[in-house]
């Protein structure tokens, strides 16, 4: 979708909510971090040398955590972003130490924001290469500070940390993907009618909406139709309960065929589907139900057929349901296979 396009994305996108939820509660985390090394240097004091550099660096993440959280970078829900902060929070993180205490004070455990900050939201591979980079941190502060790397005294406090944050980091960004996993299969479950995969009513009904506003603050048309399958109770009743269901998968692989991608399509009850046409008016979506009907009398199916388009018939939702409804009575009490618009006076 180009960035042009009016249209929101017609999918749900758990994983970008979440990270959007985060990013509200990210700045609380460096706002921590910020008050954690305060605090160390009201207690402990100013280191003897760069005082001043300690100061700048302090104030300068401040700031960046300050304008980040007002800017709100996360309304493009962007995970570079993220990774962006965790970045400049390791690097803060070192400074700091490189400016103090050296790599195996207690600030040295700070770096743990870092890492559950990335694995709470950027994954496992990403988090592993954060926690490679927070040890090649250290390895450069040991150097920088005049330390012998190659000795097993100077190492294995380094490499200790390292193992923490590397369990610390896999086992939460593991847990996060199992819950991503989990949320996805609750969501297609809560979303999607189970005989025909197709969005189901709740489901269509929040996607319905911001198509609705889009098209209100543009004023560009939309075509919403309702469908009722003609006969489906004969066909239970006459070739049994598989045959019912499988005209209802017949008809659903038809309008999946004939349906844009920007299109949105429902299994609104038993025999009942509604479309949703973005960018359409009722004679678009009349002449697409038309041929519709016409290429599904080959499977000896039957549909009655309901239009109705904003701005004509409506200007809400549920105005355009309750046409698009009556219309579709129209054509049931013609003898169905039709389609109908409404006139509204
Ligand atoms: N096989 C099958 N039948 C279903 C399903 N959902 C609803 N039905 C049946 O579809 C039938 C719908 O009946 P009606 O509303 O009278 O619709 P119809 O038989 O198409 O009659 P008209 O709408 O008047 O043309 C009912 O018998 C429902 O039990 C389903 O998932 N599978």
């Amino acid at each position: 979708m180009s960035d042009q396009d009016p249209l929101p994305p017609l999918e749900w996108d758990p994983q970008g909510v979440q990270i959007q939820g985060f990013s509200a509660g990210l700045y609380q985390i460096e706002w921590l971090l910020v008050t954690v090394v305060i605090l160390y240097l009201v207690i402990i004091g100013l280191p003897d040398e760069g005082a001043l550099g300690v100061l700048a660096a302090t104030f300068g993440y401040f700031i960046f955590s300050l304008l980040a959280s007002r800017l709100r970078f996360f309304g493009e829900r962007q995970r570079w972003l993220l990774a962006l902060h965790t970045w400049a929070m390791i690097g803060f993180i070192t400074w700091f130490l490189y400016s103090t205490d050296g790599v195996t004070g207690p600030l040295a455990s700070l770096y743990l924001l870092a890492v559950v900050t990335s694995a709470l939201t950027l994954g496992v591979v990403v988090t592993m290469l954060e926690v490679a980079a927070i040890a090649a941190c250290q390895l450069l502060l040991l150097h920088l500070l005049g330390t012998e790397l190659l000795t097993t005294a100077n190492l294995a406090p380094v490499g200790t940390s390292i193992i923490a944050l590397l369990i610390v980091g896999y086992l939460t960004a593991s847990l996060v993907h199992a819950i991503h996993v989990s949320n996805r299969t609750l969501l297609k479950m809560a979303s999607r009618d189970s005989l025909t995969g197709l969005y189901n009513r709740r489901a269509f009904d929040d996607l319905a909406r911001p198509i609705h506003e889009m098209a209100r603050r543009s004023g560009r048309p939309y075509c919403l139709i309702t469908m009722d399958m003609d006969g489906l109770k004969r066909i239970n009743d006459t070739d049994g309960h598989g045959a019912g269901d499988q005209a209802i998968l017949g008809l659903t692989e038809w309008l999946q065929a004939c349906k844009r991608s920007s299109d949105v399509l429902a299994r609104y009850g038993g025999d009942e589907f509604v479309m949703l046409l973005p960018e359409t008016n009722a004679s678009g979506g009349k002449h697409m139900m038309e041929r519709l009907i016409d290429a599904v009398k080959d499977d000896k199916l039957s549909i009655s057929v309901g239009i109705a388009s904003y701005p004509e018939q409506g200007g809400s939702l549920e105005e355009l349901f309750g046409h698009a409804d009556s219309a579709m009575y129209v054509s049931k009490a013609s003898g169905g296979n039709r389609v109908s618009i409404q006139s509204v006076a």
